[in-house]
């Protein structure tokens, strides 16, 4: 699914409402009446609904669920938010609709017209949609306030009112914190970005029949990895294979006291389907590694606590380093010979790259296309402090392009950089903000690598089926319950959730 710009959105419903031969009131009528089917279904008969309507379409909206709700014997109040006196032609259609149903909207004009909400209410808010072209400012903002504190549940209408589609809001700037948020056509980028995604606890896309072919014809950057995406990129085994056909993948990492994180990579990427692993660690690791893992095959470096030459005698398909490794003069030459040496696209993660980011030289070594997985901090030693989150996904956007990078950029929400393109995941819970993850997921891209999956589609597909074995994981044994050892093995049932 692509994510498309509110420009892109307004333009996409003109030429619909040309194509499709009708007017702009009947396209308003049709999303806001599919919006409507939603609330339907949550609502409980014996609450009341305040509805907060703007005078722009993202008011006419509201007006025509109002409408709604009321013919189907629900109880609702509906207040005009009075910013300006400049009302949208939509707005006032349907504004008449409602008033000649006995339905007239209390107009709010200051502070002392708000109407008491209790935590029992259900509030609609529908005052600005992805019109909005600064902050909320005044008694609007108050009211923002007012209905953000009342504790009521809160469906916001296409955007929560007060968050812009293509930038972050000021600090002083009121925002609508929504429960859920019906949004059209399709999610916008700042609900998956950290800085506004608070505003947006949960969405859901309402489709409100926009012209396909133009929609499709829409150039994006922002794609969604959910289960239909992942679905498309599966490769199912064939029948006459043998553990040759699925890789051999080479982890390099630990040191004395975090070889735990190279046993979980290990362990993950032969719970991925990578046909053999090998696993190179300082000779400290040895009888760890061999115990916790029979099944992978160890090589030890000259060094006891830490690595520092990295040699070894066989051809692996994929080599992933970095966890564990630190940071120590000698294993930043081991690992600088090592990406000498190395042609196919590997995976650097953890230590790894934080020596690529203390010896930035290094990176025109690392070979094309590999796949790096930062979290937020690790990014910024990479690629420096950022303005905002626009800010850091521009920045982000030029580092894949000028070393021909991947970067997975960890967090609630990961995001997949490749090329032009930014693929955002959906899968994944708050479980798995625990120790070793990280090095989990290193383990499901790696195995995706040594496969023959691109390193595009491994770092894609391996950040969905991590976030979709977490949230198996936290469906079966409770999300504080969890660690990453548990993301490992429910990794076979997430590709499970594909056939
Ligand atoms: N036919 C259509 O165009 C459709 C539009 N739809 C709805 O229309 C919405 C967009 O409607 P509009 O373009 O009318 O815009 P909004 O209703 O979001 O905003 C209304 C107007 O308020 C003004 N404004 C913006 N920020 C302000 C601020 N901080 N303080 C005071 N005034 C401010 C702007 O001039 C803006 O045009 C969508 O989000 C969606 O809800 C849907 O009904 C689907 C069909
Ligand atoms: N709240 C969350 N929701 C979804 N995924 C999360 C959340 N917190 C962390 N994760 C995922 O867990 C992993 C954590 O990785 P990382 O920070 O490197 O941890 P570690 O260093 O302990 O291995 C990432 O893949 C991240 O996307
Ligand atoms: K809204």
């Amino acid at each position: 699914m692509k994510i498309f710009s509110a420009s892109q959105l307004q333009k996409a419903d003109k030429i619909s409402i040309d194509n499709q031969g009708i007017t702009s009131e009947e396209l308003m009528e049709r999303a806001a009446t599919r919006a409507f089917n939603e609330i339907e279904n949550i609502l409980d008969e014996n609450k009341t609904v305040k509805l907060f309507c703007g005078i722009g379409n993202n008011g006419g909206d509201g007006l025509v669920i109002a409408r709604l709700l009321k013919n189907s014997g629900h109880k609702a109040q509906v207040y005009a938010v009075n910013y300006s006196d400049k009302r949208s032609n939509d707005f006032l259609a349907n504004n008449q609709k409602l008033e000649k149903m006995g339905l007239k909207p209390i107009v709010l004009k200051a502070e002392e017209d708000f109407p008491k909400i209790s935590a029992e209410d259900i509030v609609i808010d529908a005052i600005f949609g992805i019109g909005l072209n600064r902050g909320i400012k005044g008694w609007p903002a108050k009211l923002v306030h007012h209905i953000n504190h009342s504790g009521a549940f809160t469906i916001a209408i296409d955007m929560p009112s007060g968050l812009f589609s293509d930038q972050v809001p000021s600090e002083n700037d009121a925002v609508i914190k929504a429960d859920l948020c019906l949004t059209f056509q399709g999610p916008k980028l700042v609900f998956f970005l950290p800085q506004t995604m608070d505003y947006v606890n949960e969405f859901k896309v309402i489709d409100i029949g926009l012209d396909k072919q133009y929609l499709e014809s829409l150039d994006s950057s922002y794609e969604i990895t959910g289960r239909l995406e992942a679905a498309a990129i599966y490769k199912p085994r064939k029948k006459n294979t043998h553990k040759g056909n699925f890789g051999h993948t080479l982890i390099v990492g630990g040191s004395y006291g975090k070889i735990g994180s190279v046993i979980l990579t290990a362990k993950t990427a032969l719970k991925s389907g990578a046909g053999l692993c090998t696993l190179y660690i300082p000779k400290c690791g040895y009888i760890p590694a061999q115990t916790a893992i029979p099944e992978v095959m160890v090589l030890t470096d000259e060094g006891e606590e830490k690595l520092s030459e990295i040699e070894f005698d066989l051809e692996p398909d994929v080599i992933c380093f970095g966890m564990g490794t630190g940071k120590d003069l000698v294993t930043k030459e081991a690992f600088g010979r090592l990406l000498e040496r190395t042609k196919k696209p590997m995976l650097v993660d953890a230590d790894g790259l934080n020596i690529l980011s203390e010896n930035k030289e290094l990176l025109e070594s690392v070979p094309k296309n590999s796949v790096l997985t930062p979290h937020p901090k690790e990014l910024q030693r990479l690629i420096g402090e950022w303005k905002d989150d626009f800010d850091k996904v521009n920045k982000v956007k030029s580092f894949v392009k000028k070393y021909n990078l991947i970067i997975v950029l960890k967090g609630a929400y990961t995001f997949v950089f490749s090329g032009e393109k930014v693929f955002i995941n959906i899968s994944g819970n708050s479980g798995m903000a625990t120790a070793g993850s990280g090095d989990v997921l290193s383990g499901v891209i790696t195995a995706l690598l040594s496969q023959g999956y691109s390193p595009e589609n491994a770092a894609r597909f391996g950040v969905y089926l991590h976030g979709k074995a977490g949230d198996l994981a936290s469906a079966d044994i409770g999300a504080e319950g969890m660690i990453s050892g548990d993301i490992a093995n429910y990794m076979g049932r997430a590709f499970k959730t594909l056939i």
